[in-house]
């Protein structure tokens, strides 16, 4: 099986009220990880490659990575730009063989935006490529951009009909109080359940339902989507990391999203924590070894059971390639 893009699968994912995973990748092992974990649950995927991504990896080699899954595992799978800064990242990407890409505009100007945006998707569409667009500003890191909590803005519901109708985009990623890395409240935003666990403001439903108002049928996506577990928090702090009051987005709330016009959940961070944590406790459990494979075996394994874990329990996928 080739390559596929969205189109489909966001079809399918939005009547069958569920969503499909997109997973950063930036090695062989974070690759691994993810795809034998849907191939387990037959669940189709996203595999998505930042600019930080490409530049540590090389393009080259994230294909051929991303290729060997396909024919490992016969799954459906879309390879995709995460947060295309230019239309000459997004062409070199639609060139060089993704099959969606991200354009993400969103910090300029509404007009702005939709004129980039524009000019991506004639120049994806005419490739066969689709485009993932972007409205409102999520705060936190990502890919280098840092957006300070002041810029940050929920989408602005008046504004996505317009924008979707002038633009031509395929999906539409929003932002209605998740974002980006592992720290995504400040301990004074949240309260504390009675483990003392830091518990976030929920997310904003009531703008995504004036959304879906406006745009019924349209594939949604939701940015800056991990759930940070504290599991693997606790895994890096006890093995000599330091995360203090690191904390995501409630599962429960990530699957309410994926019931609805949700179709692409976005997850980075969740695979970091698995695989530092992991390493941090091989490190301190075997102070003597130092084979790379020792290490990233039960990392690529941990990322895996994560994946496996959200794929079943938290977009409700499995069962669905
Ligand atoms: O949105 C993301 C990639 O585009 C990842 O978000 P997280 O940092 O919450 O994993
Ligand atoms: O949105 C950000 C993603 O987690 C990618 O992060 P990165 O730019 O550090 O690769
Ligand atoms: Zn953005
Ligand atoms: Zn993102």
């Amino acid at each position: 099986m080739p390559l596929v893009t969205t189109t489909e699968m966001f079809k399918k994912a939005y009547d069958g009220g569920y969503a499909i995973g997109a997973f950063n990748v930036n090695n062989m092992e974070i690759v691994q990880g993810i795809t034998e974990a849907a191939k387990e649950v037959n669940a189709p995927l996203i595999l998505q490659v930042s600019k930080g991504a490409r530049a540590y990896a090389n393009h080259t080699y994230l294909i051929k990575l991303v290729e060997a899954a396909i024919e490992e595992t016969g799954l459906p799978i879309c390879l995709h730009l995460d947060h295309g800064d230019s239309f000459e990242l997004c062409k070199s990407c639609i060139d060089g063989g993704f099959t969606s890409v991200m354009i993400d505009a969103s910090s300029k100007p509404f007009a702005e935006n939709i004129e980039i945006t524009r000019k991506v998707v004639e120049y994806a569409h005419d490739h066969g490529v689709v485009v993932e667009a972007e409205l409102g500003a999520l705060a936190g890191v990502e890919d280098e951009v840092n957006v300070s909590a002041e810029d940050s803005h929920y989408t602005r519901p008046e504004e996505v009909e317009e924008f979707v109708s002038k633009t031509g985009c395929d999906s539409l990623a929003i932002a209605i109080g998740t974002s980006h890395g592992a720290y995504k409240f400040t301990a004074a935003q949240c309260t504390r359940n009675e483990k003392g666990e830091l518990v976030p403001p929920p997310l904003r439903f009531d703008i995504l339902d004036e959304i879906v108002k406006r745009l019924p049928g349209f594939p949604i996506v939701l940015h800056g989507s991990s759930s940070v577990p504290q599991e693997f928090v606790r895994m890096i702090n006890e093995n000599g990391g330091k995360m203090p009051d690191a904390v995501g987005i409630p599962e429960e709330q990530l699957r309410q999203a994926a019931r609805g016009a949700v179709c692409k959940i976005n997850i980075d961070s969740d695979l970091r924590l698995a695989m530092t944590g992991t390493i941090r406790q091989f490190f301190n459990e075997h102070p003597e070894k130092f084979d790379p494979r020792e290490y990233l075996k039960p990392a690529r394994a941990n990322i895996k059971e994560l994946v496996k874990h959200k794929l079943i329990n938290v977009l409700g996928c499995d069962g669905k390639a």
